[in-house]
């Protein structure tokens, strides 16, 4: 069947957040969405390791996680890079022999329901490469630089793409190894899965899978935190 590592990705500044403090530190309930986050994986039988990817300056920090909350699946806590893309590859650069499996999962989407990480996973399973996304509820529409509308795309081909994502180990890595041949960046690693030809799939999840971004997320956490989730039951 093969080992299944986890790469959570933590090592962003939170710009669009604006707090002193990274997002990912900031308290939910009663500890730190990225403590919330690790421990939905840790729970998962299924999971051999958790690879943690943060900031240089909170490597002791997150060190200090590790012990406090007994992740004892994470391994490693490494330094991450300039973009997202940076902190996957290294993360993917230590995962443990044996590990044909791997799921990116963002450390501020503390809400993934594990029900839709198996569903993930199990796709991936079948197909190489499967993502988490949810149908938009929006009218999208295309806009140039002088705010004029383009285009509006058929809204049933869209899709809001979460984490995690999960791949066959070897097809993210050339995935990463040619995009950073080609000097290509990406939001995600689906697209670079995409680049190579190959087709990646969606698994519906649910809209409470929230990626923590900007200040009026934090009420909709807490308020999913209490009213949906709940602590330790997700
Ligand atoms: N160089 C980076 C950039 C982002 N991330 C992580 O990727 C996830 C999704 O990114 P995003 O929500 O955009 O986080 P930030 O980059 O921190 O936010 P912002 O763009 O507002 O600065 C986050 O868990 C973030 O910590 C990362 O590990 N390394
Ligand atoms: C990976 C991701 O969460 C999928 O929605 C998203 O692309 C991350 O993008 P960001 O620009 O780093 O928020």
């Amino acid at each position: 069947m093969g080992k299944l590592g986890v790469i959570i990705v933590a090592a962003g500044k939170g710009s669009r957040m604006g707090t002193a403090e990274s997002k990912q530190y900031l308290q939910l309930g009663q500890k730190p969405i990225l403590v919330h986050t690790l421990q939905l994986f840790q729970n998962i039988q299924e999971v051999h390791e958790i690879i943690l990817v943060v900031g240089e300056h909170d490597l002791d920090r997150c060190r200090g996680y590790v012990q406090d909350y007994g992740l004892s699946k994470t391994t490693h806590v490494l330094a991450g890079g300039a973009e997202r893309q940076d902190s996957v590859r290294r993360g993917l650069d230590s995962l443990q022999q044996g590990t044909d499996w791997v799921l990116v999962h963002d450390g501020v989407r503390p809400f993934v329901k594990k029900e839709h990480v198996f569903d993930c996973l199990e796709k991936a399973k079948e197909q190489d490469a499967a993502v988490l996304a949810v149908p938009v509820k929006d009218t999208i529409k295309v806009v140039d630089s002088a705010k004029r509308i383009q285009s509006t795309p058929d809204r049933r081909s869209l899709w809001a793409i979460q984490t995690p994502q999960a791949f066959r180990l070897s097809l993210l890595q050339e995935a990463h190894e040619r995009a950073s041949q080609e000097s290509f960046i990406g939001t995600d690693d689906a697209m670079l899965v995409e680049r190579l030809g190959t087709t990646v799939h969606v698994v519906e999840g649910d809209y409470y899978n929230i990626k923590i971004t900007t200040p009026e997320d934090l009420p909709w956490a807490e308020w999913i935190l209490n009213h949906v989730r709940g602590e330790g039951q997700l």
